[in-house]
């Protein structure tokens, strides 16, 4: 018996993808890779458990559009980084994947031209390559987990995941933090509510199962362990702050009550700086002074940041793109990333080796 098409009405095509495993077999992780992603969640694990003193610093584009000028910049940053690792724990922001209030470019996995062609599996295989060369400079990558199916394609080079102010709520993407192999930073939701982003961290803690794909891209039941390094990342909302002490406290609280850890990266863009990169400076300067007269939860910040200062839309014309200035949010330019990260480096390196063994 024929009758009417019931399913994928509004499908235009399925294009096979590649499986994570034969992705990952063509760009393997190299010994020096492997150590940067495995030392560098080992730091941030033991920053989360009072048994590192330093301050954990997320900095670096708002997206990754153009590989060249990302890793100009990320040999910048390992210098940088280096040179202040005694009080400050740098990673990279890697951002791939774009969430976008309406429409918008998604980011580099979904359309690595930036012409709406959207080469997906060309945008995996040179996100993976640009990890790659990142781990091996010897930076940590933080990324925002977007697609709950890309991690299998790039989380073994992925040191710590934000899970974004409009996906905390998801109990898609719980579940797959409950399966991350990094701490995953759990933002508040865009009008500043934090009850979404406690309840993340509680929901990822405990064990889930849940439809996925496993390593040779077969359909699957995805059953995890929970992950014991989940944490609160406060980003502002509704064009208000809220890393000033009475936010912090009120976000200490809720945490409290629901039997977590007082853990708080707080981030010094969107929301915090009302999307002025300039502003940044000032929320950063503001937790470390935070720091300074005693505050215990803010673990760590985030910063974005570019070669040039501000933000640029995507042109028809991709030729005329400015070299190292953001197509997503404004960042703050290179020479006032660094100068205030030295500046945090030099408030904090005393006061915060003191905090730790307070806390012990
Ligand atoms: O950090 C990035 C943006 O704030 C987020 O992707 C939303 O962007 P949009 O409001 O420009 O779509
Ligand atoms: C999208 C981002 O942030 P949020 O989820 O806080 O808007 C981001 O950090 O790129």
């Amino acid at each position: 018996m024929s009758h009417q098409a019931l399913d994928n009405l509004n499908i235009d095509a399925f294009d096979a993808m590649p499986s994570p495993g034969e992705i990952r077999a063509a760009l393997p992780v190299s010994d020096a890779a492997a150590a940067t992603v495995a030392g560098g969640r080992r730091d941030m694990e033991r920053i989360l458990s009072r048994q590192d003193p330093r301050l954990l610093v997320v900095v670096g584009p708002c997206s990754i559009h153009d590989p060249k000028a990302g890793l100009d910049y990320a040999h910048r940053l390992k210098a940088l980084s280096d040179e202040v690792s005694d009080t400050l724990l740098l990673a990279m922001r890697i951002y791939f994947e774009k969430p976008r209030t309406a429409t918008g470019w998604k980011g580099f996995i979904n359309d690595p031209r930036m012409d709406d062609s959207f080469h997906i599996e060309e945008g995996v295989r040179r996100g993976r390559e640009f990890l790659l060369h990142i781990a091996e400079i010897g930076l940590p990558a933080a990324t925002e987990a977007l697609d709950p199916i890309s991690p299998q394609y790039l989380g073994d080079l992925i040191a710590w995941t934000a899970i974004g102010a409009r996906t905390s709520e998801s109990q898609t993407h719980r579940e797959m933090s409950s399966g991350l192999s990094t701490p995953v930073g759990f933002k508040n939701a865009t009008d500043g509510d934090l009850s979404a982003a406690v309840n993340a961290i509680l929901s990822a803690s405990r064990p889930h199962s849940f439809l996925g794909i496993n390593d040779q891209g077969l359909a699957s039941i995805v059953r995890t362990r929970g992950n014991a390094y989940g944490h609160l990342v406060l980003r502002g909302g509704s064009g208000r702050p809220n890393y000033d002490t009475v936010s912090i406290a009120q976000a200490e609280a809720a945490l409290r009550k629901a039997g977590l850890p007082e853990n708080i990266v707080v981030d010094c863009s969107h929301a915090n700086s009302r999307k002025n990169p300039r502003l940044q400076p000032l929320v950063l300067q503001d937790c470390a002074h935070q720091i300074l007269r005693g505050n215990r939860s803010i673990l760590g910040v985030m910063v974005e940041s570019f070669l040039e200062e501000g933000n640029q839309p995507i042109p028809a014309d991709l030729g005329t793109l400015r070299y190292g200035c953001s197509v997503t949010d404004a960042c703050l330019g290179w020479d006032d990333t660094a100068a205030m990260i030295r500046e945090t480096r030099e408030l904090l390196k005393g006061p915060l080796l003191k905090r730790c063994l307070q806390t012990a």
